[in-house]
């Protein structure tokens, strides 16, 4: 089927997020992992291509996502989405700014819409400025983000230093008068040459009337929240048959694995929580991976009954990340964890694991590669922002969560395994 949306998103945990509101309209949502290398077949009415774009350096981000649209406007997308984290996670070089402006410039339009809020996640805007739950995001634990913090709250001036061209605002007041009070809003922006235009939204009715005001843009970017109205839209419109099937979810065996590589706070609870189910647990030790490489984990794991779901995490409080980071150099701490969870997934697919639970963007990139996936189809949530997806790995189907450090409840594990058995 001819795509319809097509979605470019800029980390692997934000395109799970995108597709899995995408997918609560039941209409099939297809995610790809980097750009394919062959052109589009089997194509989904919903095409998200996901990059690990966030940090890259703008010229490489803005290659990458020029390759993707290609790939989607070959798919037969119209209309695209640009997809960023629902805290604006940028600096002030990029990469969200030039990438909208790279992709405005290859659709030939003028004008595109800024909106990261995700009101079920505790994001809203208000007079351009966003929110993470009662904090303005300068106060929110996202100041202390080690590659992308952020120290101002409003979206414009975080905006301005990544564009040439003007940035303004289409404020809650004008939102809250309906779709037709935005498009007016729009249309004078534009006729003043204002190219940007960040939109406020509080609210899911917010996201509604921006969805619907702004549909047939060329182009929307933002959060995942604001693209969830577009598919019924489009079946309202005509532009997606209301038939169009949902995702097979496979029959799998019940073998798992907990995979933990995020330091979130909300991760380490969901870690604690799970430890507290009596779940069999093993922690990584960044400095031991170094010295040892991961045989001691692989070994852990291979003793394992997999039917129980058994943990590997190296999820540790700050002062620990800190002292490992201290000894080894921040990104060689990450990557000798990484490289562990890696291979203990490989690890535990030989071992006949069909089910990954995997926590933290990072980590989801690494396993994601290791498990050689391409592809993942999008069934159920098991919290907002956080499907479950299917896919193929070493030729056999499996099924894989990809959880954003700061999304789901503290039993989210739990929860997470036995959702794939009540659908
Ligand atoms: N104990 C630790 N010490 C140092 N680095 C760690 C530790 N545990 C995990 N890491 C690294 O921290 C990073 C966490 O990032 P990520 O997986 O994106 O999680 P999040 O989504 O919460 O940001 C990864 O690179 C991971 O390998
Ligand atoms: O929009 C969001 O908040 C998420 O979809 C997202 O992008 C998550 O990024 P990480 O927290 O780095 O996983």
């Amino acid at each position: 089927m001819a795509t319809v949306l097509g979605c470019i998103a800029d980390d692997f945990t934000g395109a799970t997020d995108l597709a899995g509101l995408l997918a609560r309209s039941g209409v099939r949502v297809s995610l790809r992992i980097g750009v394919p290398d062959t052109p589009p077949s089997d194509t989904a009415p919903f095409e998200v291509i996901a990059l690990k774009s966030r940090t890259a350096p703008v010229a490489e981000a803005v290659a990458e996502t020029g390759r993707a649209l290609d790939w989607l406007r070959a798919a037969g997308a119209q209309r695209f989405f640009w997809k960023y984290c629902s805290t604006f996670d940028s600096t002030a070089e990029g990469n969200i700014g030039p990438v909208a402006e790279a992709l405005m410039a290859a659709l030939g339009t003028d004008q595109t819409i800024y909106c990261p809020a995700f009101p079920e996640n505790g994001r809203s805007i208000y007079m351009g400025n966003l929110f993470v739950g009662e904090q303005p995001l300068a106060e929110s634990p996202m100041k202390d983000h080690p590659l992308t913090p952020m120290r101002d709250s409003n979206l414009m001036r975080l905006l301005e230093p990544q564009v040439t061209r003007p940035v303004g605002l289409a404020n809650h007041l004008t939102v809250a008068q309906g779709a037709g009070a935005l498009a007016a809003r729009l249309d004078a922006l534009a006729r003043d040459g204002v190219a940007h235009v960040v939109v406020d939204a509080v609210a899911d009715a917010d996201l509604h009337v921006i969805a619907e005001a702004c549909r047939d843009l060329p182009l929307m970017t933002g959060g995942s929240a604001v693209a969830m109205p577009l598919p019924g839209l489009y079946l309202r419109d005509g532009l997606l048959a209301a038939d169009a099937p949902g995702v097979t979810v496979p029959a799998l065996a019940d073998k798992a694995v907990v995979l933990s590589g995020s330091c979130s706070a909300m991760t380490r609870a969901q870690v604690a929580t799970y430890m507290a189910t009596g779940a069999p647990a093993h922690q990584l030790d960044p400095l031991h991976l170094a010295d040892h490489g991961p045989e001691a984990a692989l070994a852990w794991l291979g003793a394992q009954d997999l039917t129980r779901a058994p943990l590997i995490y190296a999820s540790a409080e700050p002062a620990q990340v800190k002292a490992a980071q201290d000894t080894l150099g921040t990104a060689r701490a990450g990557e000798v964890v990484e490289a562990a969870l890696a291979a203990c997934a490989t690890a535990a697919r030989d071992a006949g694991a069909r089910r990954f639970v995997v926590a933290g963007g990072e980590t989801s990139g690494a396993v994601t590669q290791a498990l050689a996936v391409d592809r993942l189809d999008i069934g159920a949530e098991i919290a907002p922002g956080v499907p479950w997806t299917f896919c193929q790995s070493g030729g056999h189907p499996i099924a894989l969560t990809l959880k954003s450090g700061n999304f789901g409840a503290e039993d989210f594990f739990a929860t997470a395994l036995a959702k794939l058995d009540t659908p």
